[in-house]
């Protein structure tokens, strides 16, 4: 039976990302699961690195988004700092999934800790066996590793949650709104979101229902009309089967020869925080396929330290924890989780 004075561990879990040159070969044969890279392929994601600075900022991002999140998870129930001295209700950890600080190696930090109850979620709102349960399947092997015993919740979706909605919604507008007013109305926005092969779909996940819905949730609040936004993948992995599509670089230019679109607000919305599919995907190699064209390409700034999300953030975690039982908390349910809605009629692009 845990002890209840014990604090709730929050273990927050991200991508991960290479802290320097050196550590790419390592970090994508931990993506690749060993099979080895080849040297041009090897060459090319150096070098997409090398052009956003030498690094991922996934790390410094994250850690920003989880101190805006204890914040409000550690506040007092009138809203003010919990007391120096006071016990804090909850404790923060950081896991990685593909770099350090490893997923496995935190739940170890987490149980040495003496950590008895744990609300585990990811900075990242859809769910896919191939994402979110890759993550969730590294705790239980830290468990399993470090032969431990530890009650965890999890969190394992978002994707329609209002806080999330709004803060996208926001960027949206403040994209739009880079544009000279009179132009305003003939911006087109993309959302996208990284692909997956296109097997998903037969397994019946639901990763591509989750993203239309957060996706037209988004497009409703932003107030665009339905001929005003389209749907795009980005990023797909470099192997031979087939991945779900269009790819941002092939959307943005069929926009052009398609509905005569050349100014363009590309929002990634499967992502929170900036890192190289951002930086480069949509920063270089789409503004370049924009540029080339003629076409305006404008990125509105990722989540990050966007207080809307990290309350967010923190009112899963309040929430999970209080479903679980070891808190009281009167915090509404940040999400329904509940099943997606189809995309509408003539604004889904075909895969
Ligand atoms: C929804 C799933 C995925 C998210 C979100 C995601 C984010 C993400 N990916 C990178 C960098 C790389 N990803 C790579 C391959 C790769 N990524 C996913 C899924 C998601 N990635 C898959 C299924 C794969 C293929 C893995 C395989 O077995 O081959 C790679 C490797 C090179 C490549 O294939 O392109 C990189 C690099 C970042 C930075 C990121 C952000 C959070
Ligand atoms: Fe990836
Ligand atoms: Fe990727």
């Amino acid at each position: 039976m845990p002890s209840t004075d014990k604090p709730i561990g929050v273990l927050f879990m991200a991508y991960g990302g290479p802290e320097s040159l050196d550590e790419i070969p390592g970090y994508l044969s931990d993506i690749r699961h060993g099979r080895p890279t080849t040297t041009a392929v090897l060459d090319e994601i150096t070098n997409n690195y090398r052009m956003i600075g030498g690094k991922s900022p996934i790390m410094g991002l994250t850690k920003e988004q989880i101190a805006g999140a204890m914040a409000h998870l550690n506040r007092e129930a009138d809203g003010d700092a919990n007391p120096p001295g006071e016990p804090e209700r909850f404790k923060a950890y950081l896991g990685m999934r593909h770099w350090a600080p490893w997923i496995e190696e935190t739940v170890g930090q987490m149980l040495d800790d003496g950590i008895e109850r744990a609300v585990a979620i990811v900075l990242a709102p859809h769910f896919s066996s191939m994402s979110i349960a890759k993550y969730q399947a590294k705790v239980k092997a830290g468990l399993e590793l470090y032969r431990g015993d530890l009650d965890v919740a999890y969190v394992d979706a978002y994707f329609d949650a209002d806080l999330l909605i709004e803060a996208f919604a926001a960027r949206v507008r403040e994209g739009i709104e880079q544009f000279p007013e009179d132009e305003r109305d003939d911006v087109h926005v993309v959302l996208s979101a990284h692909s997956l092969p296109v097997r998903i779909l037969k397994m019946g996940d639901p990763y591509q229902d989750q993203l239309w819905t957060t996706a037209r949730l988004i497009a409703e609040r932003a107030g665009l009309r339905e001929d005003q936004w389209s749907w795009s993948y980005q990023s797909e992995g470099r192997s031979p089967e087939p991945w779900l599509g269009p790819q941002l670089e092939d959307h943005v230019p069929a926009l052009q020869d398609e509905r005569g679109v050349d100014k363009v607000v590309s929002l990634a919305i499967g992502f929170v925080s900036d890192h190289v599919e951002i930086l480069f995907d949509i920063d270089i190699e789409a503004q370049k396929a924009a540029k080339e064209r003629g076409m305006t390409l404008v990125r509105p700034p990722s989540l990050n330290d966007d207080p809307r999300f990290t309350r967010l953030l923190a009112e899963l975690v309040e929430g999970r924890a209080a479903k679980a039982g070891w808190i009281e908390s009167d915090v509404r349910a940040a999400s329904a989780g509940e099943p997606s809605m189809p995309m509408p009629e003539g604004t889904a692009m075909p895969a």
